[in-house]
This record gives C-alpha cells, structure tokens and sequence, in this order.
C-alpha cells in the first residue's frame, strides 16, 4: 500500500533537516510542500518560481535520494509552483526575496535590470575551487559574504582574465541571500550601470535611478575598469557609492586590474576603491586547475582519467574560463563519436590556445634546424633520410600554420619543393597529430619557440 503523502513528506522534512545548513532548509525546504505522488513521481509544490528554480538546481538530486531511501524505491521529482496562490502574492514574495519587480520606482531604467538580479546559479562558494593563487580573495569574499559592510568595504577583486572575479563576487550574493532571503543583492556590470544612468538622464528620472541603486544592501559591480574616461558615470558612482558605503551597504567591485592602474579614474573614486581590501587573483597552478576540472566533472557525474586532467590542465594555463571550454569540447567530442575518454581521443579537438605570432620563413627554419639537428642545407635538399624528411614536414607544417605563405612560396622557402609535396606534408602531420600525443606536445614547443624567435624580430 502507497505511504499517505503527509507521512512520506514529514520524514522527507525530518531527513533534509539533518542534512542541509538551517537557512537552506528554512528558506527552501519547509516552505515547500508534497502535493501527491502518482505513477512513480513526486509533485512538489513551492511558494514562487524562484524557490522552485533553486530546489531544481541544487536539491532535486538531494530530495530523490531521500525519498528514495525512505520507499524503498526511485521516484521522479516534479517540483513546480504552487498554482492556488495569487499571481500578486506571488509577485509580493518575489520583491521580498530581494528580487527588484514592479515595486520598485521603474522610471527611465530598463525593465529587465529590476527583474531579477541575475545572479548565475553555479556561481556559489561550494564549487569554487581555492588554490594559492585565489586563497586571499576567496577568505575576503566569504568574510564579506558572512559580515557585509564591516572590515572589508569596499572589497575589489582584481586579476586577469577568466580567473574567478565574476564567480567570486556572485558567491556573495547567494550567500547573503541563503543566510537572508530579503536582502536586496545587485549584481551589475559598470556597462549596465552606465546604460541604466544614460537611460534615467533620457527619461528625466535620475531620482528613481539614486533610488534605485542606493536601495542595495550589497552592490555588486564587475568590469570596473570600463568606468575609465567615463566622468558622468564616475561622479553618479562616487554619490552612489557614498551613500551606500556611509549607511555600511557592502560594495565589492571587480576589475582586470588594480584601481591606481584605471587610467582615467577620478583620484577620490581610486582612493575609495583602495580603503576597504584589494584582493587579485592570479592564474592557477597545476594541481589548482587540475582540481577545477576534477569539480566540475564531479558536478556533470562524469568520471575523467587522470591523464586527461593532466592533459587538458597541462595545456590550458592561464584562463579558466578555456580550460572548461576545452573540458565540454572533449566532452562533447568523445560523446559524439562514442569514444572512450582517452588523451588520444580528446588531443585532436583540444588544439592548445596559442597566440598566433606572424613569424618569418627564417624563424621556422632556425627552430626546426635547432631542434631537429638538420642543417639548413638538409632541409632545402633532396636527401630521403627519414630524419630529414621527418624535419621537413614538420617544417612545412609549421610555416603553413605560423604564416600565410602559400603552398608555392612554402616549396621555395624549401629548396623549390613542388607545392603537392607541402600539401602532402601539412596533411601528413595534421593527421599524425590527431592521435600522437607526443607529436602535439613537440609540436606546440616548437610553436613556442617560434613565437619566442618571432617576437623580438616583429617589434625591431
Ligand atoms: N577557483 C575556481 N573554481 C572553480 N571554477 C572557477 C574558479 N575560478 C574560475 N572559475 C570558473 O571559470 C569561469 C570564468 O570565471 P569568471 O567569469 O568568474 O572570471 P572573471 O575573472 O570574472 O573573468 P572576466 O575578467 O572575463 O570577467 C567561470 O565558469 C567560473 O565558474
């Protein structure tokens, strides 16, 4: 006989109060209700579509496993909104959520920046990962995450690009929102402000656009840095962050660089920006961005080798915003064709992201003369030592990708080769470095050193 829905609910509720922190099943969990379960699926109802979204994205699998426990067998979960309600109640509990709707002074500011305030649901403390390079910035957010407005006011975060800024600064907002569900957490880019500011002097109603972001209890604010020359945005910014700073609202900022180094910036904005904790970011080492790749399988239920962490960390150093464009790339590619998750398998659509430099014919063949102990006489001659030749395509390879010599002209710079036997070349070595890892390691060292020779000779 089926369990009655009120019993299989209160155990649900007396298992996840164990489980989850307070606030999580405070605001999430009890809020919520067990409509019935029918045909092997559970129909959860909650108060508005925001708690709906947050238990789908974070507790769905939580929930399943629990309910699961308790009957013994899988039950899907349909977690939906309560339908009974008012459509202004549900409004209301919208704007007391600390999403800005239609009861805050909408004037002359575009609609949708007081929807919501945007916040990327993955962008949460539990999946970011801290490593040396990011320790600093991490334990200044989650102080301010924890005490807004306090020591660390303002707190701006700054590295290049790719590193965290963004999902730091959001990590905040959701904490602040878990722990206080009513805080008013804005999240803008410095471009929005600037447009939200243009459209207000458009439409005459800077008074709701003050309003409006002198409301926040936490200001967010990414990009920074593109506040440089604009001296309108900077003077309503200053006001702004006055008032806010003044009434102890938190503001954390994020920029690519440090505030003295914003060229343009007003001198009283650079010393606000400067008196609460720059923190910067730096690129991740290894065994960091071999940990953020691990996180983030971990999150898709994806098992990855070892060796391909070590591979596609190996390869992509300096944005870790690549690094998991190149983890979905692989991801996509092995499930595509049906292949195991091997180095060999994923080398071929993980191309490293080198900066093509412009090189000379003279570069290449230095590199390849160096490395491969030839001399420029082999390379140019006819000789058919597998050495030789083996230097050769390589060569040819390289100047077809660091040049936009045609293949004619890559069969002078050779000795007069015929451009069939360049193309044969090219198509040889693109081929092998499909699925010869070592090959793609040699020949992005040698890429390198080609960029290293090119470098000096471009800027001379
Ligand atoms: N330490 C980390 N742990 C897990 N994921 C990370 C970490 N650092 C960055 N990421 C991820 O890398 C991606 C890029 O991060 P983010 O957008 O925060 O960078 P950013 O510094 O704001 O970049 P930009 O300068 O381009 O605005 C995001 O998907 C983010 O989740």
């Amino acid at each position: 006989m089926e369990m009655p829905i009120e019993n299989l609910w209160s155990q649900v509720l007396e298992r996840l109060q164990l489980e989850l922190s307070r606030p999580t099943f405070e605001t999430w969990i009890k809020t919520a209700s067990a409509e019935r379960l029918e045909n092997n699926c559970l129909v959860i109802f909650t108060p508005n579509p925001f708690a709906r979204n947050w238990l789908q994205k974070y507790y769905i699998k939580t929930i399943a496993n629990v309910v699961q426990d308790i009957l013994g067998y899988p039950v899907d979960i349909y977690i939906t909104v309560n339908q009974g309600d008012e459509v202004s109640d549900v409004k209301e509990q919208e704007a007391s959520w600390g999403f800005q709707t239609q009861t805050s002074p909408t004037d002359g500011l575009p609609q949708n920046r007081l929807k919501t305030t945007e916040l990327n649901l993955k962008y949460v403390f539990s999946r970011f990962v801290v490593g040396a390079n990011n320790r600093m910035a991490h334990a200044a957010a989650l102080a301010v995450a924890e005490y807004p407005g306090r020591e660390f006011n303002p707190l701006f975060l700054c590295g290049g690009v790719g590193l965290g800024k963004t999902h730091l600064m959001q990590a905040i907002g959701h904490y602040r929102w878990e722990i206080s569900p009513d805080s008013r957490i804005f999240y803008v880019s410095t471009e929005q402000f600037t447009n939200d500011l243009i459209a207000a002097i458009r439409k005459d109603s800077m008074q709701s656009f003050r309003e409006h972001y002198r409301a926040a209890d936490v200001l967010l604010v990414d990009d920074i840095q593109f506040i440089e020359g604009k001296e309108y945005t900077q003077e309503e910014f200053f006001h702004t962050f006055n008032t806010l700073h003044e009434a102890g609202k938190q503001v954390v900022l994020a920029s690519d660089r440090p505030p003295n180094q914003i060229p343009g910036l007003q001198q009283r904005l650079c010393s606000r920006f400067s008196m609460g904790l720059i923190a910067d970011i730096q690129s991740p080492d290894l065994e960091t961005r071999m940990a953020i790749l691990q996180k983030k399988a971990e999150y898709e239920n994806i098992r990855l080798p070892r060796e391909v962490v070590e591979y596609i960390a190996f390869h992509y150093t300096s944005n870790i915003r690549e690094l998991e464009g190149a983890l979905i790339r692989a991801l996509a590619y092995i499930s595509i064709w049906g292949l195991p998750m091997t180095v060999e398998n994923i080398a071929p659509v993980l191309e490293p992201p080198t900066q093509k430099v412009e090189a000379t014919p003279e570069a290449i063949l230095s590199v390849i003369v160096e490395s491969f102990d030839v001399s420029i006489e082999d390379l140019k001659g006819n000789s058919r030592r597998r050495e030789i030749s083996w230097a050769r395509q390589i060569g040819m390879y390289l100047m077809r990708q660091h040049t936009d010599l045609s293949l004619p002209r890559i069969g002078e710079e050779f000795g007069g080769k015929d451009h069939t036997t360049v193309m044969y070349s090219c198509e040889k070595i693109t081929q092998l470095r499909q699925t010869d890892q070592n090959l793609v390691k040699t020949l992005r060292q040698l890429s390198d050193r080609i960029n290293m020779a090119s470098r000096p000779h471009k800027s001379s």
